[in-house]
């Protein structure tokens, strides 16, 4: 045998995914200081790992705010897909301070990280009347390889704009720009799908990101609230995943009551209720994992043996009658 070959067992784990991926949900309390939000972030990374998590999830909107007029203050310009932390000093988004924490985590620890989301600030070519170049703020999550490695960028491509009478209206089209990536990313555990809260109830995005992209796993950072919550956010979850036979992980801030004080500077924003209950569902439907309202780090194992067996049980995606319907990836 030459010194370069390998054994059965390095081959067998070379070609095809690993079985298991423990998997941590960050559901933690957001406030309006984002360097305590940064380190409260970072915590939670690190008690993943002590938990014996490969991969974390954060929530939507983590290091700041959930209101539209707050998405400016706390943008910041993000790095891209392949960028890694060497020469960060010299990056245009050294000052981001939200993409160092993460990617440093994911080195430090040696951790897959799903960056839940942040405000993205991008100055673009365009102008306006006034010469001055036009700015677009995106809800983003990177995703961070253990390298520190960006390896995927996804930008919330479904606006959450609801008018619920009396009980919520919320429009992030006001201030956020929608963006257009089927985002998904490698990983030992198969192809990995990732969308932001008001994407999941979008099915063909999930559906494209099964069907084009052979994703296992479903990942959507979300931030559902007291009405939709209640009625729609683990009923979506079930369903996606029994759509593409995949699992589906969602993670959520924990929920943070609004202040009393109204000369408190946490007034300066309309405060958003967040329903919490980050959830892991299998390809069967099965709550694999959940939680309440309240901080906790959710931590699952994902079995990827159990994604053949229900494939190969139901098998939709044989008998789908693709001369009769299709759906195509325009992005
Ligand atoms: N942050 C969001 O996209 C909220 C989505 C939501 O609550 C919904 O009902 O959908």
């Amino acid at each position: 045998m030459s010194s370069s070959s390998i054994t059965e067992e390095e081959a067998s784990s070379q070609s095809s995914p690993s079985s298991t991926l423990r998997i941590a949900l960050c559901q933690f309390n957001v406030t309006h200081d984002k360097e305590k939000n940064e380190e409260t972030a970072r915590s939670f990374l690190e008690r993943s790992k002590e938990k014996g998590a490969i991969m974390a999830v954060l929530p939507e909107i983590w290091n700041g705010p959930y209101a539209t007029t707050a998405f400016g203050e706390y943008a910041e310009t993000l790095p891209d897909i392949g960028d890694d932390l060497t020469d960060v000093d010299k990056s245009k988004w050294s000052s981001s301070s939200a993409s160092r924490m993460l990617m440093n985590a994911a080195k430090d620890l040696d951790m897959w990280i799903v960056g839940g989301s942040v405000s993205e600030r991008v100055v673009t070519d365009e102008e306006d009347d006034e010469g001055k170049k036009i700015e677009k703020i995106y809800n983003t999550c990177l995703v961070s390889n253990p390298d520190g490695c960006v390896v995927a960028k996804h930008r919330k491509v479904h606006m959450f704009d609801i008018d619920v009478p009396g009980k919520i209206t919320f429009f992030e089209s006001e201030t956020l720009t929608p963006g257009s990536t089927v985002s998904h990313f490698e990983s030992p555990y198969g192809e990995i799908g990732v969308g932001i809260c008001y994407d999941i109830r979008f099915a063909e995005y999930a559906i494209l990101l099964r069907q084009k992209h052979n994703c296992s796993v479903l990942i959507y950072p979300g931030a559902f609230n007291m009405v939709t919550g209640p009625a729609h956010w683990e009923l979506l979850q079930k369903a996606r995943a029994i759509d593409n036979q995949c699992y589906v992980v969602t993670a959520s801030p924990a929920r943070t009551e609004e202040p009393a004080d109204s000369d408190d500077e946490t007034k300066k924003y309309p405060h958003y209720t967040a329903w919490g209950h980050s959830t892991v569902i299998s390809p069967w439907g099965d709550v694999v994992a959940t939680t309440d309202e309240k901080e906790s780090i959710v931590i699952a194992d994902l079995d990827l043996t159990r994604l053949e067996e229900v494939r190969r049980n139901i098998p939709i995606a044989d008998q789908r009658r693709t001369d009769m319907y299709a759906l195509e990836d325009l992005s």
